[in-house]
């Protein structure tokens, strides 16, 4: 069978690693195939570093639209990133009949609706391994090794550049911006990095999670967002001290009212394996109710990594390219007909009726009574305590200090009753300073 010709837009970390594995590895990956696959077509609007990376091998250009626009290409590769020209480049591709393999997660996150039904009425693949998790072949494993299961929740660590700052933090005791300039330098942070310490990137990659999970479609809009950048070096060490360790979690859940979509720092127990994941690894456990936890551990981002799970995809399409559509795994696990409408069966529900447990750290003034004032109010919220820990004052205010920290852990709670309850408690005049609240997850079953 002639090899299946290959055209990549945009030849940076992701595309210079797919090119070099491909290269080194295409007798093996041919063996797998059944066929070569071979890059023949390469736009950058770098040309020069284009062709320092690929030699002879591909011709190079500067304009994406020749790829598309050349009848021998038979699957595009999108590796430009964001929302952009890399939307209208991956429609054009679909329109002209292409297959198209991306590491894109904010384009499907956002606009994966409009993306998959393009593909489904041509007749052609849209696949994604790399968007999640990097070289942990998490999609394939929640759409084809646990299609038996209703999954029942899924949490990761998706974002190695926070990861790796919240590692760095704790182990090394390094500023913040140290960090990020290390994860920016080893290409692991997004070209706006904001997307990673804001939690914006952990949430397109759960989003698709989500819908691959539930059969609902991509719903990025409904999203709790919220990132690393307002944990403070104390939260770490109490919950440290506490037994747990913090982590950016992305978590998507079923409930009996609807879907949880969510990021944001979590406790984790220390004692959990997901707990234990350092630097910029990725990992995430899926519950499905017959396999029960399973757990995915790798590299989620970098040049290689990524191209580990860009090339799969190629694999995949080489082997079905010919076949009939009806044939392929859906793009979304699901029959695009079974999917849930948007707002129907399963909404994704706001974030006040999400249900978790808490870790609260109070600052007060170290009086008789604060204490029991506080945790009034959180009893006539309805709120049940778990554990109560409060440091000298000395401790936390230096000697002499006439102020100290409360940390609160609470059992499960309605989240709409927990700010009712805090804004109540934020308000007394015995409360010195923002009340910080940090949900905690067991991950337990
Ligand atoms: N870096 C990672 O570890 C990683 C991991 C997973 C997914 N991703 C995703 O992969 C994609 C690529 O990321 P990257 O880190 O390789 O980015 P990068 O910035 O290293 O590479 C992007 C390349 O695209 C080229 N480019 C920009 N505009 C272009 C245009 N109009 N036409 C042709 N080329 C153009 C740039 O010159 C650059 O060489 C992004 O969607 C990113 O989110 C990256
Ligand atoms: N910026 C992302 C790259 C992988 O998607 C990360 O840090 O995980
Ligand atoms: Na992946």
């Amino acid at each position: 069978m002639k090899p299946i010709q290959v055209g990549l837009l945009g030849i940076g970390t992701v595309g210079g690693g797919t090119f070099s594995v491909l290269q080194r590895n295409q007798d093996e990956i041919r063996r797998r195939a059944g066929r070569g696959i071979e890059i023949s077509m390469v736009a950058d609007l770098d040309t020069e570093r284009a062709r320092s990376v690929v030699g002879d091998k591909a011709k190079v250009v500067a304009d994406a639209r020749e790829v598309i626009g050349n009848p021998d290409i038979d699957v595009v590769v999108e590796l430009i990133g964001g929302y952009g020209i890399a939307k209208a480049l991956v429609l054009e591709a679909i329109a002209a009949g292409k297959h198209v393999v991306t590491a894109n997660k904010a384009l499907l996150a956002v606009h994966g609706t409009e993306i998959f039904k393009a593909a489904a009425e041509k007749g052609v693949m849209v696949s994604y391994e790399a968007a999640v998790a990097g070289g942990i072949p998490i999609i394939k494993a929640l759409r084809e090794g646990l299609t038996a299961n209703r999954i029942q929740w899924v949490a990761g660590i998706i974002n190695g550049t926070t990861n790796f700052i919240l590692s760095e933090m704790r182990d090394k005791g390094l500023d913040f911006d140290v960090v990020l300039k290390e994860a920016q330098r080893l290409g692991y942070a997004e070209a706006d990095p904001t997307f990673d310490i804001e939690g914006v990137d952990a949430a397109h990659k759960v989003t698709l999670m989500s819908s691959i999970a539930f059969g609902i479609p991509v719903q990025f809009d409904k999203a709790y967002v919220e990132g690393i950048t307002k944990l403070a070096a104390a939260d770490i060490k109490y919950a440290e001290q506490l037994g747990y360790r913090i982590k950016l979690l992305g978590i998507t859940k079923r409930t009996a009212k609807g879907i949880e979509l969510r990021v944001h720092p979590s406790l984790v127990p220390a004692k959990r394996l997901i707990a234990n994941v350092e630097g910029a690894m990725n990992a995430v456990v899926v519950n499905g109710d017959a396999v029960g936890a399973t757990l995915y551990y790798g590299k989620g981002a970098g040049s290689e990594p990524t191209a580990s799970a860009v090339i799969a995809d190629l694999v995949d399409i080489a082997r079905l390219h010919e076949a009939d559509p009806e044939h392929r795994v859906p793009p979304l696990a699901f029959q695009s007909s079974s999917l849930v409408a948007a707002g129907g069966d399963l909404p994704v529900l706001p974030m006040a009726d999400v249900v978790t447990s808490y870790y609260l750290r109070i600052r007060v003034s170290d009086e008789a009574g604060v204490l029991a004032k506080i945790t009034g109010l959180l009893a006539n919220a309805g709120i049940s305590i778990d554990a109560v820990l409060q440091r000298e004052a000395d401790e936390v205010g230096g000697e002499g200090s006439t102020q100290t920290d409360l940390i609160i852990l609470t059992h499960d709670t309605r989240e709409g009753d927990m700010d009712r309850a805090l804004a109540e408690i934020q308000g007394l005049p015995t409360v010195l300073a923002p009340i910080n609240r940090i949900r905690k997850e067991e991950l337990s079953n």
